[in-house]
């Protein structure tokens, strides 16, 4: 008969391996240490982070891993792991559409890790300032939603900015019902959250608190905290803002779209390196008359290039004068795609590259 391990047994064993997980983490961050110092010494300016090859670390692990520890934590664990490893040199300063709480700041812990340190800004202007002014070396901000549609001030910051857009980020934004401890359903007279959170969960507060009055916030964390001070308050907002602003989750996923997700974009200094599985974004004014929008898309289709998005922004300099960010699968680097945009400059009146930049490939969560 084979004897069952014993509890003190199992234990001394796991303590074995967290030793030898941890003298591997010094022996990772040590050699992070050194590609940093080699960085440093090429280019004095240029950045530590470099988000391909994070993006290239985290594939090949996911896709190595052969369990049983889960596959979407050997993301977030590694994540972490390189967050730390960045923060030796300095953590890097990633602003965002805040307060925090908000689920731009949960795209930006995403993408950067816990190591990173916050800069939460008021407002999308303020977080490209942030960037242009190099008091941030990162910005996070959101362009498009699932159920609401594109995020206009976003695409209005960019005609006059020269950031750069680095990564994408796609978020599964699951909305919940938070309250103060002690209180209940019932009891809820208010509930506060931004108009987008509120729209998004229409159906479900209409059924169960088709009492209370609704009250719009400038951010769901705003709306957390409006809630924590209001004695009959409860607020729509992620279950991060709970836990920041000292509420109780009563109910989670209350959205009426249960696959509801937003789309963020990470702007920094440059584009970032191909990868293979890239998306650019161009932002082309289309010269005025008959044609103007076809001439725009006919490179990109007679090349097979694939245009995923296209928007269309009052560019405010002149009446009725529109500006397009067109989302095109590929890297500007990459041979067809640079033939396309050379022939796009000559088809449009003005022709930006926003950036290069991996594809979310799926939805974070
Ligand atoms: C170590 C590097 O620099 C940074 C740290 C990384 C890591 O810890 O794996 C990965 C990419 C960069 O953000 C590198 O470029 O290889």
């Amino acid at each position: 008969m084979t004897e069952l391990p014993s509890l003190p047994g199992l234990r001394q064993a796991i303590d074995a391996v967290d030793d030898q997980v941890l003298a591997l983490l010094n022996r990772r961050a040590a050699l992070a240490g050194e590609v940093g110092r080699l960085k440093a010494a090429a280019a004095p300016e240029a950045l530590f982070h470099a988000p391909a090859r994070e993006r290239e670390v985290l594939a090949r692990l996911e896709a190595a891993s052969p369990g049983p520890f889960p596959a979407p934590a050997v993301r977030t664990v590694f994540q972490e792991i390189m967050s730390a490893c960045l923060s030796l040199e300095k953590p890097l300063r990633v602003a965002f559409l805040g307060p925090e709480g908000t689920f731009t700041h949960l795209a930006a812990r995403h993408q950067f890790g816990g190591s990173s340190q916050s800069l939460p800004q008021g407002t999308i202007q303020a977080v490209f300032q942030a960037v242009e002014r190099q008091r941030a070396d990162y910005g996070v901000v959101p362009v498009e939603n699932a159920t609401e549609g594109a995020v206009d001030s976003t695409l209005d910051a960019f005609l006059d900015s020269p950031l750069a857009i680095c990564a994408e980020i796609l978020l599964a934004v699951d909305q919940a019902l938070l309250l103060r401890p002690g209180l209940d359903l019932a009891g809820v007279r208010r509930v506060y959250s931004h108009p987008q959170a509120l729209g998004q969960c229409r159906r479900w507060l209409e059924t169960h608190l088709s009492g209370a009055d609704r009250i719009e916030a400038p951010s769901t964390s705003e709306a957390a905290r409006l809630a924590r001070e209001d004695a009959e308050g409860a607020a729509v907002a992620s279950e991060l803002a709970a836990d920041l602003f000292g509420l109780r989750v009563a109910e989670t996923k209350i959205q009426d779209l249960a696959a509801n997700a937003t789309r963020f974009l990470v702007l920094g200094p440059k584009s970032a390196e191909p990868t293979g599985r890239d998306r650019t974004t161009l932002l082309a004014m289309a010269q005025d008359g008959p044609g103007a929008l076809l001439r725009l898309l006919e490179p990109l289709a007679r090349r097979g290039l694939n245009l995923s998005r296209i928007q269309s922004r009052p560019t405010r300099r002149k009446l009725w004068e529109y500006a397009f960010f067109l989302d095109v699968e590929g890297h500007a680097e990459e041979p067809s795609m640079a033939e396309a945009l050379v022939e796009l400059r000559g088809a449009c009146a003005s022709l930006k590259v926003l950036g290069s930049y991996p594809r979310a490939m799926e939805v974070a969560r």
